[in-house]
């Protein structure tokens, strides 16, 4: 028996206003529950990539197909419907600092509701439940009423991934998670992303820079360069040449500060 695609991109290219492609041709299948770790150097077109899928960015050409559904041709009810389907973790967090840790998580909760219980932010006992239980989960059980502002940036971007999985998607979108955190924090919110879409079934696809991060995480690893996809394999198969090949002049980018 096969399983249908969870995400279906083929002939993808996207340019940019000021004439820059920013992919080239870009052609991937992710089956339902896949960990897909997407790495390639500074401007190898790793977040227009992500962006195009939920069309955060707008593709130029090429199709993406989201459980069935076509994506680039969405109309606004279509695409809310997609977006609701597909959770966000962004590198900066993209947070809403003034409100607190749970009503962060509960926005997940959003792309579900009418506009006015979301407008008034009238969310279902269960949901807020639910909300608590995704916290206590990454460890900010002491961290649920406080401001969004005063935690860490890794306890942030555990309030991030809370939020994404609040929305019960059947994909993670993962943006640089931890491009801005200490290896500590890392590894902690790695775990926590990779913990949570095993369990659920959640595809993901991670951009990483850190090669040795997509290793020890990924089941697949998809290397671009130049906006194009030059690897695209078991992360087993990913070899010092290939690696080479994708860093090469910028071999700095590939590890983070620390190991794992
Ligand atoms: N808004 C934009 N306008 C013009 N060019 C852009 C824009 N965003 C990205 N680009 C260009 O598109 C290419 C791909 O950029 P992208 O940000 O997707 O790469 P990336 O692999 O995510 O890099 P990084 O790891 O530094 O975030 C680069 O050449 C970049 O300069």
């Amino acid at each position: 028996m096969t399983t249908k695609p969870i995400l279906e991109i083929k002939g993808l290219r996207k340019q940019y206003a000021t004439g820059t492609w920013g992919l080239n041709g870009i052609d991937l299948t992710v089956q339902p529950g896949e960990f897909v770790a997407v790495i390639g150097p500074s401007g190898a077109g790793k977040s227009t990539l992500l962006r195009c899928m939920n069309r955060l960015i707008e593709p130029t050409e090429g199709t993406v197909t989201f459980l069935g559904e076509d994506v680039v041709h969405a109309g606004k009810k279509g695409l809310r419907r997609i977006r609701a389907g597909m959770g966000m973790i962004f590198q900066h967090y993209n947070l809403v600092y003034r409100s607190s840790v749970l009503e962060n998580v509960l926005h997940g909760r959003l792309g579900y509701m009418g506009s006015v219980a979301g407008m008034l932010s009238r969310y279902r006992e269960a949901d807020k439940e639910e909300a608590i239980a995704l916290l206590k989960k990454v460890g900010l059980e002491n961290e649920i009423y406080k401001r969004a502002d005063e935690l860490s940036g890794g306890q942030k971007q555990r309030v991030g991934v809370c939020r994404a999985l609040a929305q019960k998607p059947s994909l993670i979108l993962a943006d640089e998670p931890i491009a801005s955190l200490d290896p500590k924090s890392s590894k902690t919110v790695m775990d926590a992303i990779h913990t949570n879409c095993r369990e659920q079934g959640i595809a993901c696809l991670v951009n990483l820079h850190q090669v040795d991060y997509a290793k020890a995480y990924a089941s697949r690893i998809v290397g671009i360069k130049a906006g194009r996809i030059v690897f695209d394999g078991p992360s087993e198969h990913l070899t010092n040449d290939i690696t080479q090949y994708l860093y090469e002049g910028k071999e700095h980018e590939m590890f983070h500060k620390a190991a794992i």
